[in-house]
């Protein structure tokens, strides 16, 4: 994959810039780290046409216009704030006065309003995601209860448009559920529910960003039903299960031994759930469509020689399992550059992200196993397969961090 690497003082420059451009450079997909450093260096990093065949999880940082306008990807909006959300850890993690607000004292529920607050939180994250519930047995107290409190979050989140009310929500009831989330970030919480996630809050650097993120794509689930190109589909990904990758790492922990950047676990964690929500788009293909919603990148459809007709009439053609190929292999990729990461994590949370993650993978390779019948047929993961997970979960969970196995050689 060629990259175009332009010299730019600033990025109205760019486009005088353009004039001038020179191939400096030949940068492997995964090669982000280096991609980063060439944009803070002023450089705008202008790219990217895969090769035919080949794929790139992320088109460009910077794209140009047909008028020569300078458009920021979504990776670089959201590498944003993956960098504000390593940056707000690690200024926790540096000895100084604790700066969370805390639950105020007048509004703290007993202590015994507290715990059932988070068992109902555990009960619920039991009832819907049980080999995750399960892996998170295996965290200290603490840490288990905040998961659950953002895992009923993110869930409750998640039902005012996917859930039964869902066809009643409108915008001005997300911007309610927002207030809301602004009165559990300063301690007002509405509801039992609410309050376990105040609490932990109060404990853990976490950031409003992510969780507001969330419900900018639930807005975005409002109004649109299709993605122009990779682009716009990973900025939804980001929204809807990216944001959940966020809002884990700092209750998760880093391992204390662990050489990786705080920004490298935070990329890693977003990567998976990049990886998780197009590994569920892939799967729900044809349920999605019969609710009128297609998730593919048109641009890339459009490429395969297909339209939203094919998908409507859902025949697996051989220009279909071509066009499903390449979207496999690109969650592979985010995969593949999560797993790394996890690693990373603290030792008792990586058993439940590698249990989920393993689970959540091999949903790719059933679709596979389905000859790419993703119209009519639901790939799913058997009990067996589901089971066999857990142990390799949990041998993967006592490896050693990547950061220190490379650092050894
Ligand atoms: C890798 C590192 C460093 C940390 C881990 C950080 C975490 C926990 C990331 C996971 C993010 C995650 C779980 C995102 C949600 C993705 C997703 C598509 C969930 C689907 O939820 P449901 O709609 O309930 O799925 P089903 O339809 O399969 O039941």
């Amino acid at each position: 994959m060629a990259i175009t690497l332009l010299r730019a003082a600033s990025l109205p420059g760019l486009r005088d810039a353009a004039a001038g451009q020179h191939v400096c450079s030949y940068l492997p997909n995964n090669n982000r780290r280096r991609r980063w450093i060439l944009c803070s260096l002023k450089y705008a990093c202008l790219s990217v046409d895969p090769g035919p065949g080949e794929v790139s999880p992320v088109y460009s940082s910077l794209t140009v216009t047909p008028a020569g306008e300078a458009v920021i990807s979504s990776e670089q909006k959201v590498y944003d704030v993956v960098l504000k959300q390593a940056a707000l850890l690690k200024r926790h993690l540096r000895p100084q006065p604790h700066t969370i607000p805390a639950i105020p004292k007048e509004l703290d529920l007993p202590t015994n309003g507290l715990n059932q607050a988070y068992h109902r939180c555990g009960e619920i994250c039991e009832e819907y995601a049980k080999t995750f519930y399960l892996g998170t047995m295996l965290m200290t107290e603490e840490r288990r209860r905040a998961i659950w409190a953002i895992y009923v979050w993110c869930r409750r989140t998640d039902e005012l448009v996917d859930g039964p009310n869902a066809s009643h929500i409108t915008p001005s009831a997300l911007d309610r559920w927002e207030k809301r989330l602004d009165d559990v970030f300063t301690g007002r919480p509405y509801d039992m529910l609410d309050a376990a996630l105040s609490d932990t809050i109060s404990k853990f650097p976490i950031d409003i960003q992510p969780f507001r993120d969330m419900i900018e794509g639930m807005r975005s689930d409002l109004r649109k039903t299709r993605y122009k190109n990779f682009d716009e589909l990973y900025m939804y990904c980001y929204y809807v299960a990216g944001t959940v990758g966020l809002m884990s790492v700092p209750v998760m922990g880093i391992a204390p031994e662990s050489k990786a950047t705080t920004e490298s676990v935070y990329s890693a964690a977003l990567a998976l759930g990049i990886a998780n929500q197009l590994t569920n788009i892939l799967r729900d293909v044809g349920e999605d469509a019969r609710r009128g919603r297609i998730y593919l990148p048109q641009d890339e459809l459009a490429e395969a020689g297909l339209c939203d007709e094919d998908i409507f009439n859902g025949v697996v053609t051989n220009k279909w399992r071509s066009f499903m190929k390449r979207q496999i292999k690109r969650a592979r990729m985010f995969f593949e550059e999560a797993e790394r990461g996890v690693t990373e994590l603290s030792q008792a949370s990586r058993w439940p992200v590698w249990a989920s993650l393993l689970l959540y993978r091999q949903i790719l390779d059933e679709i596979e196993a389905n000859d790419y019948n993703n119209f009519t047929k639901r790939a799913y993961v058997g009990k067996a397969k589901k089971l066999l997970a857990l142990p390799v979960a949990y041998g993967r969970s006592l490896l050693m961090p990547y950061s220190l196995r490379n650092s050894q050689k």
